[in-house]
C-alpha cells in the first residue's frame, strides 16, 4: 500500500526537536486524519510513545497540556498523538455527544452502519500511523510504544493486547478497562460494533485479558482517586484482578487527591515516559 502523503499544518522548534502537527488522506476514515508527533533532535531513527486522547479531545491535547515534551528530548523519544476521531463527517449522530462519534472514535475499526468505513480509529493506529511514522518522520517503528488517558487508556490497552507484535511497552492513565461493564462503552460498542456482545470481547481489556491477550512486559496504571469517572466508568480493579488471574504483570498505582485532567496527568507523565524508554531505548 502506498504511503499517503502529508501536509504540514504547523511545525515549531520545542526542546531542541520539533513539535508539528500534519494531516494525511486516511483510508481507514474514508476522509482526511489529523495528527501531531513531536521528534526530538537525535541523529538515526528514534523510537516512538503514541499517545490516545480521551473523550472530546484533539490530537493537540496531550501535546499542549501534557508537558511530555522535555523529558522525550532528554530521553530521544518521538511522541505521537492521533486526533480521537475524523472530524466533519456530516454522519448524523456523530456530532452532539460528547461521549460518541467525532471526539469518541473509541480506538475501534467500527464494523455497524453509518460508521463503518469512516471510523476506522484502530486501523489509524496500527497500519496507516507506522507507515507515516517510519516514511516521514525518521521514526523505527520496530521500536513503538503506547499509551492513553480514559478513552484513550482503553486504546492503548486494547491495541496492545490486540497488537502485540506492533507495541513494544504500554501505560494507561485513569483507563476505561472494562467497557462492556460501564455506560461509556455500553453507548458506543453497540452503535460501532452491533448488538453482539461476542465481538464487544475483542475490544474489552479485562475481557481480552481473560480471554489469554496477555502483554510481554509490565503494563503501569496510575489512576486519580479523586477522579469524578472512577467508580462508575473506569473501575480499574476489574483489570487488576483479570491480570492477577493470568499472571500478567502489572503495576496500578493510586494517588489520594488527583483527579481525571490533565494537570493529573502532567504530575505523572515522566514516570511513563521513562517506563517507555526503558523498553525501547535501554
Ligand atoms: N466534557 C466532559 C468532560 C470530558 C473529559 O473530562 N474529557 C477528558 C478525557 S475523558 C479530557 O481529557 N478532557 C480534555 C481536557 O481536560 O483538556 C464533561 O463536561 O464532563
Amino acid at each position: 500500500m502506498a504511503v499517503p502523503a502529508l501536509e504540514v499544518l504547523s511545525e515549531k522548534r520545542c526542546f531542541g526537536g520539533v513539535q508539528g502537527f500534519y494531516r494525511y488522506e486516511s483510508s481507514a476514515c474514508g476522509g482526511p486524519m489529523r495528527f501531531g508527533v513531536f521528534r526530538p533532535e537525535r541523529s538515526g531513527r528514534v523510537p516512538a510513545l503514541l499517545f490516545l486522547a480521551g473523550l472530546t479531545c484533539t490530537e493537540e491535547t496531550f501535546a499542549i497540556k501534557a508537558g511530555a515534551q522535555r523529558v522525550a528530548a532528554e530521553l530521544g523519544l518521538a511522541l505521537v498523538t492521533p486526533d480521537t476521531s475524523p472530524r466533519e463527517t456530516g454522519i448524523e449522530g456523530a456530532t452532539g455527544d460528547w461521549e460518541f462519534g467525532e471526539g469518541a472514535g473509541f480506538w475501534l475499526d467500527a464494523t455497524q452502519a453509518p460508521y463503518a468505513g469512516r471510523f476506522g480509529m484502530e486501523s489509524v493506529v496500527v497500519r496507516e500511523l507506522p507507515m507515516l511514522l517510519d516514511a516521514h518522520f525518521g521514526i523505527d517503528v520496530a521500536r513503538l510504544g503506547i499509551s492513553g488517558h480514559s478513552m484513550g487508556g482503553h486504546g492503548a490497552l486494547t491495541l496492545a493486547l490486540r497488537h502485540p507484535q506492533r507495541f513494544r511497552s504500554l501505560s494507561a492513565f485513569a483507563p476505561i478497562v472494562a467497557p462492556m461493564q460501564v455506560p461509556w462503552g455500553q453507548k458506543a460498542f453497540p452503535r460501532y460494533l452491533g448488538n453482539d456482545e461476542t465481538a464487544w470481547r475483542g475490544h474489552d481489556a479485562t475481557a481480552l485479558m481473560a480471554d489469554g491477550h496477555g502483554f510481554d512486559g509490565p503494563i503501569l496504571i496510575d489512576q486519580g482517586a479523586d477522579d469524578a469517572f472512577l467508580a462508575e466508568q473506569l473501575r480499574p480493579e476489574l483489570f487488576q484482578a483479570a491480570c492477577d488471574a493470568a499472571n500478567q504483570p502489572l503495576l496500578l498505582r493510586q494517588h489520594a487527591g488527583y483527579d481525571h485532567s490533565y494537570w493529573f496527568i502532567q504530575s505523572f507523565i515522566e514516570d511513563h515516559l521513562r517506563h517507555h524508554a526503558r523498553v525501547l531505548s535501554p
